[in-house]
């Protein structure tokens, strides 16, 4: 049922509906102006209403529930759409009267109804009705203006809100502009972030590395100050030193006039040693014989050998000779011999080489030294000369290398400087044979020896090898032996019956006092010494024997005329190599005898088929072999 009091309801709704709108869009400032006019309709309504109008004023949910329950609230909230209708008198009062009932009695039932015919009461009531309304409608109206100021505020304060909302927006969408910027500024911040943590750590580690710094620094601070004290010390030692040194160099000018006055001295000094040295070997005996008694094979006794305890210079050979007759008995005869130096059987190579080496020096002081090794066939020869392989058993050859190299470098320091050139000879049938030719077999050269005007003895042909070392010259020997050892293949023990000549050519200069020394050391391994009848040789053998026995008898020309400071006459001209060769190179003459014993007969024997100065030969009968026999070269120039 619609209310036919619009006015007010109009009125109210419109405010309500305006303040609904803009309650939905402000904020808690406009929720509390909304609440201050809520008591004022409900008011208002009350009184339009007349106690059972619901406050249809109120623009909230809750309050048009209540409305539409009251029933003229309907009337009340249907212009809330904003249909304003006029303003018609109320039908509902109109109706509501027409209805309602009449009491009989002129007044209103339950005591206040008017009867019908009571219009004058009735009159007045409506005139009261009106009056209330009247007051009514003045509050109301009251009530409205009071709304409608405080709508205008409202909106006012809208407007103000509307505005604050706006420049809220600007400034929301500035903050969202800075915001996305900030997003950038965020990975920037993260990276520095991460950088500085970076760099808190690297600052950490430089912190850490700063205090060890500063302790380092420390430390060199007080070293620093120790070296200073120290080299505050060491200056004034330096002053000191300084003084020392001025005074040393005076010195050292003194010591340098000493030292050269001294080294004039010992060059005078090594001159006169190598006059003196020379003068005793000469003394000793420009030709000096040794002999050397081999072991026994088997390692037993040497009966038929005395040795003198104390003397080192004698032998005595025990001989049993048979009675030619058969009348007499046996007879024992002892022989003694005398040597420059006699070896027993347990002699070392190196007790040899020690007599020996005196000549070496020689050698090296410019004097031509030859030696050489006499002796039957396997009486050792070879032992002495060569040895073999190890060291103690090193022979004469390798050991006088070493002495003359090692001698050489310490001359060296007195401004020695020296040349060697080796060179390696077989004699083998009155025909040489290079044994350090390294070239094609049958290209082989032939050598012929010459003696040039200077007296220089040279074979043509000869590889003259130039040496600096120990070494090279033990390679050229070991090639020696190599070549020998080819030759030996074809002819069987040709070794034994060949002789063998190494040579070593020496060149000394001393540039600074302009001395110039030249000397040859010869040593030579000599053939088996065989005796002809008792080898019965023939053919090919007989003709090696005439050979080497030719040659040792001439030797034994040469060593005679040597002794005898004679100019050699040689039993065959034409067969004459190895005596040249000695005669041209040596001052000191060493022989190394060895050999089967045989009586003093048996020597002569011997001398007489090597074409020596004949002389009645006695029957040697059966001869004794000894390990070995060594004569003196005298007892030899003797029997010439
Ligand atoms: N003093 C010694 N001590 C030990 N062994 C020796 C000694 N002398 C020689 N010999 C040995 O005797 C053997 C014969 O010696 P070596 O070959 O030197 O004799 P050789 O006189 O040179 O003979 P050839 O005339 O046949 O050349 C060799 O085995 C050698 O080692």
């Amino acid at each position: 049922m619609m209310s036919r009091l619009p006015v007010m309801s109009n009125k109210r709704v419109l405010t309500n509906s305006s303040s609904s709108e803009n309650i939905q869009d402000v904020g808690p400032a406009q929720k509390k102006s909304r609440k201050e006019l809520v008591p004022v309709k409900p008011q208002a309504a009350a009184t339009v209403i007349g106690g059972r109008r619901p406050p249809a004023a109120a623009p909230r949910p809750p309050l048009s529930k209540t409305v539409r329950a009251a029933g003229a609230a309907t009337v009340a909230v249907g212009p809330s759409r904003g249909v304003v209708k006029p303003p018609i008198a109320s039908t509902a009062a109109k109706g509501t009267s027409m209805k309602q009932p009449v009491a009989t009695n002129g007044t209103k039932p339950g005591g206040s109804r008017r009867l019908p015919w009571d219009l004058k009461g009735k009159v007045s009531d409506m005139e009261d009705r009106v009056r209330n309304y009247q007051t009514r409608v003045k509050s109301v109206g009251q009530e409205n203006e009071d709304l409608k100021s405080a709508l205008a505020q409202n909106q006012v304060k809208v407007g103000e809100m509307e505005d604050k909302l706006n420049k809220q927006k600007i400034q929301i969408s500035s903050y969202e502009v800075e915001l996305r910027k900030l997003s950038g500024v965020r990975e920037e911040l993260d990276k520095v972030s991460s950088d500085r943590s970076f760099l808190q750590r690297e600052l950490t580690n430089l912190e850490s590395k700063h205090r060890v710094m500063e302790t380092l620094r420390d430390s060199q601070e007080t070293e620093l100050q120790m070296l200073k004290m120290k080299l505050s010390v060491q200056e004034s030692t330096l002053a000191r030193l300084q003084t020392t040194l001025r005074d040393t160099e005076e010195q050292v000018r003194y010591l340098k006039v000493t030292v050269s006055e001294q080294k004039d001295e010992l060059h005078a000094g090594e001159m006169e040693r190598r006059r003196l040295h020379n003068s005793i070997q000469e003394l000793k005996g420009n030709i000096r014989v040794f002999c050397r008694v081999r072991p026994l094979v088997d390692g037993g006794n040497l009966k038929h050998i005395q040795l003198p305890a104390n003397d080192n210079k004698t032998i005595t050979l025990a001989k049993t000779e048979e009675s030619h007759t058969g009348k007499a008995a046996d007879t024992h005869k002892n022989y003694n011999f005398s040597f420059d130096r006699v070896f027993s059987p347990s002699a070392s190579q190196q007790e040899v080489f020690e007599e020996i080496s005196l000549l070496v020096q020689s050698a090296l002081d410019g004097y031509n030294v030859c030696c050489f090794a006499y002796g039957q066939t396997g009486s050792g020869k070879t032992y002495t000369m060569e040895g073999d392989e190890f060291d103690q058993s090193r022979g004469v050859i390798p050991r006088a290398v070493q002495q003359i190299f090692k001698a050489s470098e310490k001359l060296g320091a007195q401004g020695w400087q020296f040349t060697f050139t080796a060179s390696f000879v077989e004699i083998y049938n009155e025909t040489l044979r290079d044994l350090l030719y390294t070239g094609k077999a049958n290209k082989r050269p032939e050598h012929e020896i010459r003696k040039s005007t200077a007296n220089e003895v040279t074979i043509t042909n000869l590889t003259y090898k130039s040496v600096s070392n120990e070494d090279q010259v033990l390679g050229l020997i070991e090639l020696a032996n190599q070549n020998r050892a080819t030759a030996q293949t074809a002819q069987n023990d040709r070794s034994s019956r060949s002789h063998s000549v190494f040579q070593l050519d020496i060149e000394g200069m001393n540039a600074g006092r302009d001395i110039k020394c030249k000397s040859t050391l010869c040593l030579v391994d000599l053939a088996g010494s065989e005796r002809m009848v008792k080898s019965q040789s023939q053919g090919e053998r007989f003709k090696e024997m005439t050979a080497i026995n030719g040659s040792l008898s001439n030797l034994g020309i040469v060593i005679a005329a040597l002794a005898n400071k004679v100019q050699p006459r040689l039993s065959e001209a034409k067969h004459h190599t190895l005596n040249i060769v000695i005669c041209g190179c040596f001052n000191h003459l060493l022989c190394v005898f060895s050999g089967e014993l045989r009586s003093l007969q048996e020597l002569q024997a011997d001398i007489l088929a090597a074409g020596l100065p004949r002389r009645k030969q006695q029957d040697v009968g059966s001869s004794l072999r000894l390990s070995s026999l060594a004569f003196p070269l005298e007892s030899l120039c003797e029997l010439i």
